[in-house]
Order: C-alpha cells, then sequence, then structure tokens
C-alpha cells in the first residue's frame, strides 16, 4: 500500500483495502508526530515518500492521555453485530482546543468515504505540499476529473454519480463537526477488516480491481462528543452508569470503552459482563451471574461465599480484575448488586465500593426490568422470597457508582425526528393524546414492492419460530441447510448453554425468497438488522464470475473468462466451511436482469453495437454462468439482495460464513461458532430484536406483556415510515414511578461538561470530572 499526503485535504490510497486505510492512518500521524518531537511508538519502515521514512504502527500503543497533549486512543465501531470483528488500533492526536483542522479531520473523509480514491502510481507521488495542493485544486475544481462513484444496484451501469458533490459535502460536514466538538476532546475512530479471498494483500494494482461485494469492511463509526466524554471518564478510572434512550448509542459506545480498557491493561483485567445471555454475547462477554461465580445468587452473602470458595477460578477473578463491565443493568436485581459488593470486598481483603474494582455500566430502565426472584430450591426452600429491586436502588450502586450520565443524541431515528419524540413520550409513559393519533395513524400494511415484508415481532419465541416456519414451509423449492461449526474450551454442556445465546442458529434453513436477517456489521449500507430476500445459491467462483460480468457488461465471454481465470488463481483456499446439506439449485433468471438493462447512460454505444450480437453475447454469459455453477462441488451459499437503509434500493451479496467467539477477561476463547450472519426473519422475537436496528417493522401490541416491552419493540423502527402499528393501547404504555424519579436526577455529559466549563475548566475537562466525582 502506499499512501501520501497530498494536502491537508485529500489523500490517495493506493488499495481500497481496509487494513491499508489505518496503514494509512497510521502514516499520516507517525510523519506528524516525528516531527513535533510527540512521536512515541512505532513500527517498521515500509515506504519512502518525498524521501522520508514514513513509520507504521504494527502494535496497538498504550491508552495514556495527557492534557493538550498526545492522546493515544483506541479504535471503536459500531459492532452491533453479537461479536465484535477483528479490530486494529490506532495512534491518535486529540486535543482540547478543537476547530482546527488537522490530518485527522482529513482522515475521517477518508476512512467514511465509500468512493474508490484514485490510485498513484509511484512515480506521481508529489514531491511537496504545493505540487500536491494545485493537484487536489485542479480535482476540486473540474468535477469531470473526479472519478465516478458506481453506486451498488443491479446495474452497474444505471448509478454512476460523479465524486465531486460528495467529495465536497464531506468537506463540509466535517469542518462542522469539528466547530461543535469545541468543548470536548475529539477521538478519530475506526476499525476494519480485511477477510476477502486472497484479495487486498501487498502492493498490487490488480487486486484494487476486487468487486466490492468482496472486500467486507466496517465503516468506521465516530463517536460523538457525548460518547467520547464518557470513553474519556471510564479511562480516567471514574466508576459509572451512563444510559440513554433507545438507539443513543449506548452498546456502539460501550464496545469502544470495552476495547479502549483491554489496551489499557493487561489481560485478565477487564471482566465483560451483561445480565442475559444475549445481551452478554452482543460484548462478546458472560453473563454477571456466571463471572460471580455463585450460581444463581440465592441466598445469604456467607452461603454465596461458600459457594465461591469451592470455585477457585471465579474467585481468582473476583481477586485479580480491575475493571468489571455491566451491560443492560435495568434487568440485574438490586440486592444481587448489594451481595457482590459484599463478595469483592471480602475476595480482594478491601472496604472501598466493590474492594476497589471501577464498575462501568451501561443501560436503559425504561426498557426490561430486572427479573422477579424465583423462590430458593433445596435447602433454602423454607426462605423468604426476595423482592426484586432496581439496582439503582441498592446501596451497592450508591456508594460505588461516581457519576451517572444521559446520553441524548438518538442515532437510530434521527431522519423522524417526529418518531424520536414520539418514543420519548412513551417511554416516560406519558404518552400525548397526539402521539396516541400518529401511532393509530401507522395501522396501514408497509409497502412490499421490493419483496421484502416487515419484519414482525413477537414476545414469544414460540410464535416467531411457528411464523418462521410456516412461511418458509409455504417457499418451493428445497431447503437448504447450513449447520454451524461450533468449539472452545468450556465443556460441552456449558458449551452449548452459551451457544443457546448466541443470535445465530445451530441449523440454518433456507430457501429461495426467504427473508433473512443480517446479524453482523459489514460496511455502511450492509448493517446488523438488513432485511433481505434470499435470490439464488451460488459458490463463491461463480459469485466472482458473476460480479466480473456485472463489473464489466460490454465484455464479451472470452474476456470474462480470462479475467476470471486470473482471479481464480489468486484466490486462497477456504479456511473454514459449514456443514451442509444441499439439494440441486438453479440459477434463476432474475439474476441474468442486469445484462438485459436497456437503461444506461452510455445508450450511443449500445445502439452502435449490432443488437445481435449482443443478444448472443447475453446468451452465452447465461450459458457460462450456469456450466460454472452446475460444474463446481463447492458450497452454495445464499445470494441475498438486501435493502438498503434508504428503505428504497437494493444491493446483492453472496453471505459467506462469519465467526462469533465468546472470551474470558484472559481472551481464552471460552466458545466460539461458525456460520452464516442470517437468521429467518420474517418475524423475530422482542427479547432477541433488543439492540437492532430494523428497516420495516410491524408490532402488535396486544401480544405485548411486559413493561418496557412496547417501548423496546416500536423503538426498533428507524422511522415511522418503516413501522406498522397493530392495537395500539395506552395502557400497555407504563413507565415505573421510581425509574422516573431516578432519570430526572439524571445530567448529561454536555451539562456536566457546560458546568466545568463555566467553571473555567478548559484545557481538562475530563480530569476535573474524574476529580469533582465522589470518592
Ligand atoms: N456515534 C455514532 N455515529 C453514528 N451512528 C451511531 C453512533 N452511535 C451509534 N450509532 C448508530 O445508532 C444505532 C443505534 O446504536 P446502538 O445499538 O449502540 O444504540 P443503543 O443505545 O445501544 O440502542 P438500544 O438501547 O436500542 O439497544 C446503530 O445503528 C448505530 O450504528
Amino acid at each position: 500500500m502506499i499512501c501520501t499526503a497530498v494536502s491537508k485535504r485529500i489523500f490517495r490510497i493506493k488499495q481500497i483495502g481496509v487494513t491499508e486505510k489505518i496503514r494509512c492512518f497510521h502514516m499520516l500521524h507517525s510523519k506528524e508526530k516525528q516531527n513535533t518531537g510527540h512521536f512515541q511508538d512505532g513500527g517498521k519502515t515500509i515506504h519512502k515518500a518525498s524521501g522520508e521514512p514514513v513509520t507504521v504502527f504494527h502494535s496497538p500503543p498504550r491508552m495514556q492521555l495527557r492534557p493538550g497533549g498526545i492522546n493515544n486512543a483506541v479504535s471503536g465501531i459500531d459492532f452491533s453485530s453479537p461479536f465484535s470483528d477483528e479490530t486494529q488500533n490506532m495512534s491518535i492526536q486529540t486535543e482540547t482546543h478543537m476547530g482546527r483542522e488537522d490530518n485527522s479531520e482529513v482522515l475521517k473523509s477518508v476512512l467514511d468515504s465509500d468512493f474508490k480514491l484514485p490510485m498513484i502510481p509511484k512515480n506521481e507521488l508529489f514531491r511537496d505540499s504545493r505540487e500536491a495542493q494545485a493537484y487536489d485544486e485542479d480535482i476540486l475544481s473540474s468535477p469531470s476529473k473526479a472519478p465516478a462513484k458506481v453506486l451498488a444496484s443491479s446495474s452497474p451501469l444505471k448509478k454512476k454519480i460523479k465524486l465531486d458533490k460528495i467529495f465536497k459535502d464531506q468537506t463540509r460536514n466535517y469542518s462542522r463537526k469539528a466547530d461543535k466538538s469545541e468543548m470536548y476532546p475529539t477521538i478519530h475512530l475506526s476499525t476494519q477488516r480485511n477477510f476477502g479471498v486472497g484479495v487486498n494483500e501487498g502492493d498490487n494494482n490488480e487486486k484494487s480491481n476486487t468487486p466490492k461485494e468482496m472486500v467486507k469492511n466496517v465503516k468506521p463509526i465516530i463517536l460523538s462528543s457525548e460518547q467520547e466524554y464518557i470513553l474519556q471518564l471510564a479511562m480516567r478510572g471514574a466508576s459509572l452508569f451512563y444510559t440513554g434512550s433507545a438507539g443513543t448509542g449506548k452498546s456502539v459506545l460501550l464496545r469502544s470503552i470495552i476495547k479502549a480498557l483491554r489496551q489499557k491493561y493487561e489481560k485478565g483485567k477487564v471482566a465483560v459482563t451483561a445480565s442475559t445471555g444475549l445481551a452478554a454475547c452482543n460484548i462478546g462477554g458472560i453473563t454477571l451471574h456466571s463471572f460471580a461465580g455463585v450460581g444463581l445468587g440465592d441466598g445469604p452473602v456467607d452461603v454465596l461465599m461458600k459457594r465461591l470458595k469451592r470455585n477457585k477460578k471465579a474467585y481468582n477473578r473476583w481477586c485479580q480484575i480491575k475493571v468489571l463491565i455491566i451491560d443492560e443493568v435495568s434487568m440485574i436485581d438490586g440486592n444481587f448488586l448489594n451481595k457482590l459488593d459484599h463478595i469483592a470486598k471480602a475476595t480482594r481483603k478491601n472496604k472501598r465500593p466493590f474492594g476497589g474494582i471501577q464498575l462501568i455500566v451501561s443501560g436503559d430502565f425504561y426498557q426490561l426490568p430486572p427479573v422477579s426472584k424465583s423462590r430458593p430450591r433445596g435447602d433454602m426452600a423454607d426462605m423468604e422470597m426476595e423482592e426484586a429491586i432496581f439496582a439503582f436502588e441498592s446501596e451497592a450502586w450508591k456508594n460505588a457508582i461516581q457519576c451517572t450520565i444521559i446520553l441524548r443524541e438518538v442515532f437510530r431515528q434521527r431522519g423522524d425526528h417526529v418518531f424520536i419524540e414520539m418514543l420519548n413520550d412513551m417511554r416516560s409513559g406519558k404518552v400525548t393524546s397526539d402521539t396516541i393519533a400518529e401511532f393509530n395513524k401507522l395501522t396501514r400494511p408497509l409497502e412490499t414492492s421490493d419483496g421484502i415484508e416487515a419484519a414482525e415481532l413477537f414476545s414469544t419465541r414460540y410464535e416467531v419460530e411457528n411464523a418462521n416456519n410456516t412461511k418458509l414451509r409455504l417457499l418451493k423449492g428445497t431447503a437448504q441447510l447450513f449447520k454451524s461449526i461450533d468449539s472452545g474450551s468450556l465443556q460441552v454442556e456449558q458449551r452449548q448453554a452459551m451457544l443457546n445465546n448466541f443470535l445465530a442458529p445451530q441449523k440454518l434453513f433456507l430457501k429461495k425468497n426467504a427473508q433473512v436477517m443480517c446479524i453482523k456489521n459489514f460496511d455502511e449500507t450492509l448493517v446488523n438488522g438488513s432485511l433481505g430476500q434470499v435470490v439464488n445459491f451460488m459458490d463463491k467462483d461463480t459469485y466472482m464470475c458473476y460480479n466480473l460480468m456485472k463489473e464489466k457488461p460490454y465484455a464479451s465471454v472470452e474476456e470474462i473468462s480470462q479475467d476470471f481465470n486470473k482471479r481464480l488463481e489468486k484466490t486462497k483456499p477456504d479456511q473454514e466451511e459449514l456443514d451442509v446439506e444441499q439439494g440441486a439449485t438453479q440459477l434463476s433468471d432474475s439474476i441474468f436482469d442486469f445484462l438485459n438493462d436497456d437503461d444506461v447512460e452510455d445508450k450511443e454505444n449500445i445502439s452502435s453495437m449490432d443488437n445481435s450480437i449482443l443478444n448472443e453475447n447475453i446468451e452465452r454469459k447465461k450459458a457460462y454462468l450456469n456450466s460454472l455453477h452446475q460444474s463446481s462441488n463447492k458450497i452454495k451459499y445464499p445470494l441475498v439482495r438486501f435493502l438498503l437503509p434508504d428503505g428504497y434500493n437494493t444491493r446483492e451479496v453472496l453471505v459467506e460464513p462469519e465467526e462469533w467467539t465468546v472470551e474470558d477477561e484472559h481472551e481464552n476463547v471460552l466458545v466460539r461458532r461458525v456460520q452464516l450472519p442470517l437468521i429467518l426473519a420474517w418475524s423475530l422475537s422482542i427479547h432477541k430484536s433488543q439492540g437492532q436496528t430494523l428497516p420495516k417493522v410491524k408490532v402488535d401490541l396486544k401480544r405485548v406483556f411486559e413493561r418496557g416491552q412496547a417501548y423496546v419493540a416500536l423503538s426498533r423502527a428507524v422511522s415511522r415510515k418503516g413501522l406498522q402499528v397493530l392495537n395500539f393501547d395506552r395502557s400497555k404504555i407504563l413507565a415505573h414511578p421510581k425509574v422516573n424519579e431516578f432519570y430526572s436526577t439524571l445530567t448529561s455529559a454536555g451539562e456536566i461538561a457546560h458546568r466545568d466549563h463555566s467553571r473555567g475548566f478548559t484545557r481538562d475537562i475530563v480530569a476535573n470530572l474524574a476529580q469533582n466525582a465522589k470518592p
């Protein structure tokens, strides 16, 4: 990969591969830091630009924070998927004084862009910044020179958009953002993963022609100011609870915090837990109960201590950890928290709250409440049943939590402010007549012209399985079965218990036209929650050829075949495939639609061609692809047409296996599952939908029974346009008065920062906040 800074504004990347983008980032910063004398760490020198050595970080730098100095921060990404993808860390320069242009702003625009930047051959690298700037200005002032951005569509010919507009918009957006973040340090976050087959490796021009579908990269998420603020607090060692309504990015932030803390501390110091198995899976952790090693946590503390002493591993965990992360805390009983506080003090022989462990707690008490205790069994059957209390009511919480902060900015529904207001209304249980009227308008069925129905949310797993299986049965054709590959260091029984919480099923039955949901994030348009329809089953080679045809619509079969063979040589053998039971499949005619597409920009070219030759070429291409398909004995994966977040456009992707793991605090893999990142999605359970962002949802409130369920279900939708609500019933929308009271006392990060700002703390707000917090 070769990259050079051509000016303050634009960089060119020789290859769009994700890893390379990160390297680019390092280079830019390492250069700067060398100049300013702040450079702290480095890897090997890989490239010379302008005659200067360029340093690349290969090992993640340690997290440090110095007022006004260089802070190394850690990448964060929206892994709304059950498990985080491989991430890479980067060195980042942050400053409390914002609003001025720096390289990181530019990088942000590079990382955020989904267009391919022009490549610069080695001999075109700019020798000095003046030369580079002149080149940039030339590009910006003459749109015709900008490369075209090709949007994904069934026809690659259909959507060609010139780059210049996007370029300028991005530039403007980012400068605005920089101005806004005056109060906070800004950290640029990114992580990317490269797992194309034999692509994006090395420095080879040809490889940059890799079809977009083959390069999966996760779009970097830039934390908002308030999210960053909380991240900084966590890094300063504050024990904190942060909350916010659905879609305010709590999970996104938590993943960043986990990543950052794992960088800060050595292995074994950061324990990642959540109240339920599913929530734990979402952050790659275990349940708080299994971490604690006290079974269900019933009975008095001395009984629990005895139980713990028999569990050496769990006992040692309590002694060793520095940070305990707890997600979805709303479902944790405050009594249990009190007991854990005692246990932590006793095992660590330390009287400070939680024996001095830093707590990072996240959740939303307006969503699902703590599960009421069941009567203890066996020798404790006579004991009184404990009434569950909210975690925030416990003594342990009051003593341990130093800061409570509420996130205000809603990301999920940001395109529909009326909807945000409606959700906020129902959240606190004070539903106005306007809100009721608005919800009542949403009874109409949603558009299905794209072939994708709204995912219906049910309260029970039984209803979900029933609905999905019935729909699947009604579809014509043979079901293809994809079985997961499971492994891990846990004993089979324990492993199975953990695997049951995975969203990815052990057995996935699919048919052509089945409605599915993506359960991992791949890039900006294919995310956890994307709904799609299986349009075919194809092996990877045929898919590669199919993409070549889409990329080069005018190429002859011979040319396609030549290119295809070249690419085949470069592909690496698959590392892991699934166990499958597959029936015969045929390529349906609809996938060839793009070949017949006459709605193209370049009509002159087409009309000048002999029509019969064109048609013959199309037929030969179909035959070629069909013969590849039939002769291949490789696994045929689902080709899925996904609905894009705009709720209108679609994109086809061959969905291949992915990996999910749960690790202990030493990062040993306890459980691992390899499966396609898909689930059937005509219907979903409300429980499983928690944490998802769904473009089309149907909710029947008649079936809702638990406090918080209606809010969780409705808040999965991105906008009113994608939401159908049946039987909206005001009486089902209840908020607990204690929760209302608790939330009325919470402060947002912005308010805290403002308060400190007005006290004259401008340079290191975070340090002041941590100091001002309760000891
Ligand atoms: N800083 C950010 N910039 C852009 N998008 C963001 C940001 N933070 C979160 N999002 C997006 O907002 C959506 C909701 O995020 P997330 O799932 O983390 O919210 P949440 O508060 O955990 O929601 P819930 O309580 O419903 O589970 C996701 O699509 C996520 O990608």
